[in-house]
């Protein structure tokens, strides 16, 4: 399994204070892209290869929710491809067998998806598994421990891409930062306006569907006007 180079890992960088002490400094917050619940393969390529072109982007989560499994296979072998090729780990929703057939980078699944275990079974332990951890310390620390390499909390707003969510504080966020060491990524209604508090409360990466590809100046710039915000709101860490 082609397994892009992108690692969703947590690392401190350590720089030496005044003080002469050690202080851990933020690895900046990095964009995880989801599309949209359905799609014109042809147009949403276009829009895919903008945002790339904007600049940073960690990952890509391919989420066609109730298509037919033909459609998602066609989709994917024509957007992993661009993933890749531009570093960008490809990571598909709810199915890790269609996942590990297509040789994606991973697998997202949520509490009404395939169990952890038998997920990780399938895709094997070089593959990416994210968890939905919802606002739920509880389910994050589970996934933690069973090895999941990101949990996932949302909604942090309304979300105009998926209806039934759940509100999550941006408390969660400064919670697992502070205590383990699984990424957490931040999700739901998350626009470049409202993002600064997520990045600031420890979101290792934010997880953004519509708050790109529905941006007025296009998908290009809301990727350059995302890392412009996060290394704004780092710098003042
Ligand atoms: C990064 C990320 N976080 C949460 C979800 C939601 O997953 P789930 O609860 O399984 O809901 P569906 O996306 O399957 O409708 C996600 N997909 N990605
Ligand atoms: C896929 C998904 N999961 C959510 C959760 O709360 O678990 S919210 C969501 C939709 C994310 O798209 P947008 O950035 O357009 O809100
Ligand atoms: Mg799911």
């Amino acid at each position: 399994m082609p397994l892009a180079t992108v690692n969703i890992t947590r690392e401190w960088n350590r720089s030496t204070s005044m003080q002469g002490q050690e202080l851990p400094e933020r690895i900046p917050t990095r964009l995880y892209l989801i599309s949209p619940a359905e799609i014109d393969l042809d147009s949403f390529e276009t829009a895919f290869k903008e945002a790339l072109e904007g600049g940073d982007v960690a990952c890509f989560q391919l989420r066609l929710k109730d298509r037919p499994r033909d459609e998602i296979v066609t989709a994917a072998k024509r957007l992993m491809p661009l993933a890749q090729a531009a570093n960008v780990a490809f990571l598909l929703n709810d199915d890790p067998q269609l996942a590990r057939e297509l040789g994606a980078d991973g697998v997202h699944i949520g509490q009404d998806d395939m169990p952890f275990k038998a997920a990780r079974e399938i895709v094997g332990a070089n593959a990416i598994v994210g968890v939905t951890c919802k606002n739920s310390k509880h389910l994050a620390m589970q996934a933690a421990e069973n090895g999941a390499d990101y949990v996932a909390f949302g909604a942090f707003f309304p979300s105009t891409t998926k209806d039934e969510t759940t509100r999550a504080d941006v408390d969660i966020l400064s919670w697992c930062s502070g205590l383990i060491e699984t990424p957490c990524v931040a999700i739901g209604g998350i626009t470049v306006e409202n993002a600064p508090a997520l990045v600031k409360n420890g979101a290792d990466f934010l997880s953004v569907s519509a708050g790109v590809w529905n941006y007025k100046a296009g998908p290009k710039q809301a990727v350059r006007d995302f890392n412009r915000m996060i290394d704004k709101v780092i710098a003042t860490c």
